[in-house]
């Protein structure tokens, strides 16, 4: 049973063929979310003043505001249905958009100098630094490109403040729960009562703060973008929602700020800490360090790009960190009816997890999986690819930025190798304490210059 869970059965799934069944149902891919949980979140909106904001800003006549705040489910979140699969729609929509204008590499080798400009500056001194808060920076750099079509400087203060809202929101993210599991327990007049919102608000008040301020963020950006939309030529993700949303009243400005906010929540942190595992496991393995290197300025072409047809030892290197430091598990499916899958019932209810890093730790899957081998991937000069290395999860409800994050993976590792030698002097592998990723315990790795 999970602790946070509302729902009395829970399954934990280890198995590669278990999990590809399960996840390909759409019985099985829907998140955790009551009717009681709806009107709490509901409640608490309006104590925070999300509302207020929401009509202050965009104003009565806008076409969010006449949808209503909707389900107040995003992207993450919500059973897979027709919204739910619009968005992935217009997910893949944007992206190939942008993927077909190049603006999303263009917009991540930006990052990535950006990312290595702080390197160089803060981590090259024999301390080095924990690179953490700089990929996180990075990263979120990039999905802003993707979500409303421009970057920002990372001294920008409105970046500053995203930045600062999504790290405040994770900070907060079991207590958050917690009462959202309390909420699909107790009456629906309790949560209602302003003495209970008031105590949770005295624990999540600093949190409460920052998701005031992201939604006011999120509002100017909707007015900006209305200024010169164009419903022929949609230029971003926010694009496709506004326009979307014109048809499908279900699109309402809740809905449209959970979607973004989850994006950079999903985006973030995780991305940022497997490239933390990346550096500290390169930093104890300087003799791959280097044969990576030497394959990185041999797949140079005329523009000086890093041609990744041309680096299959360095893809099998990455791909065996991601395997062997998984940041995530699966986050958590419902049951939305009784089903049966690979002979075992599931009843109506049950919550289900896959244990990524089971799969990815099995032996079966992958002989002697405690170990790092950096060739794993790499048979007679070829990258040989491994389905089973799912850290983005599989099936319907995967990881939706997966392509994202594999492209921006390998431009930022592949860049940080290029320009820096990396050593540390702990050699601890330990993993941090933390609820819901595997984070390094020791991050501190030195950014030593290539001359
Ligand atoms: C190393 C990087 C990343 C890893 C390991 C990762 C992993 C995952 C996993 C395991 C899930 C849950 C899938 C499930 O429950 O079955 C997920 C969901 C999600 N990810 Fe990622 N992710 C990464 C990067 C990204 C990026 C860069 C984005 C955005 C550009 C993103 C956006 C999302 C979203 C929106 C969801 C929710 C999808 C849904 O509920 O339908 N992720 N990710």
């Amino acid at each position: 049973m999970f602790p946070f869970s509302s729902y009395s059965n829970g399954y934990i799934l280890t198995d590669f063929k278990m999990i590809k069944e399960a996840f390909s149902q759409k019985e099985l891919s829907n998140r955790e979310g009551s009717e009681k949980q709806s009107q709490e979140i509901a409640s608490d909106r309006a104590f925070i003043g999300l509302d207020k904001k929401a009509h202050e800003i965009l104003g009565p006549d806008d076409q969010l505001i006449k949808n209503g705040p909707g389900n107040f489910i995003g992207i993450g979140d919500g059973p897979y249905d027709a919204v739910h699969k619009s968005f992935r729609q217009m997910w893949f929509d944007t992206s190939k958009r942008l993927t077909g204008k190049n603006r999303m590499i263009e917009i991540m080798q930006q990052s990535s100098s950006s990312v290595n400009e702080i390197l160089l500056r803060e981590g090259s001194k024999e301390s080095g630094m924990d690179p953490k808060r700089v990929f996180m920076n990075g990263t979120m750099n990039v999905i802003t490109g993707f979500a409303f079509g421009n970057t920002m400087e990372f001294d920008d203060p409105v970046f500053k403040e995203i930045a600062n809202a999504v790290t405040t929101i994770f900070k907060f993210f079991s207590v958050s729960i917690l009462k959202r599991t309390i909420a699909g327990k107790v009456p629906s007049w309790v949560t209602r009562n302003f003495v209970y919102q008031r105590i949770w608000h005295s624990f999540l008040k600093e949190r409460n703060e920052v998701v005031l301020k992201f939604h006011e963020f999120l509002h100017k950006q909707i007015v900006n973008h209305r200024i010169d939309l164009d419903k022929n030529n949609p230029r971003d993700y926010l694009d496709m929602l506004l326009i979307a949303a014109e048809k499908e009243k279900r699109l309402g400005y809740d809905v449209v700020v959970a979607t973004v906010l989850g994006i950079y929540l999903g985006a973030s942190d995780t991305l940022a800490n497997q490239l933390s595992w990346f550096c500290v496991t390169l930093a104890d393995h300087p003799e791959v360090q280097e044969k990576m290197y030497e394959e990185i300025i041999a797949s140079l072409d005329n523009e000086n790009e890093i041609k990744k047809e041309n680096c299959p030892f360095t893809r099998s290197v990455l791909l065996e960190c991601q395997r062997w430091n998984p940041v995530v598990d699966s986050l958590l499916h419902r049951a939305s009816e009784d089903i049966v899958v690979d002979g075992v019932f599931i009843e109506k209810g049950s919550t289900l997890q896959a244990s990524l890093t089971a799969v990815m730790h099995n032996p079966a899957n992958f002989p002697e999986p405690e170990k790092f081998i950096p060739d794993r991937f790499y048979k007679n000069g070829e990258f040989v690819n491994d389905v089973k290395v799912v850290s983005f999860s599989i099936g319907l409800r995967n990881c939706i930025g997966k392509q994202i994050a594999i492209d921006e993976y390998f431009i930022f590792t592949t860049n940080i190798i290029r320009d820096f030698r990396l050593s540390r002097k702990s050699k601890s592998m330990k993993i941090a304490n933390h609820r819901f990723l595997r984070i390094p315990e020791e991050g501190h790795v030195r950014f030593e210059k290539r001359n």
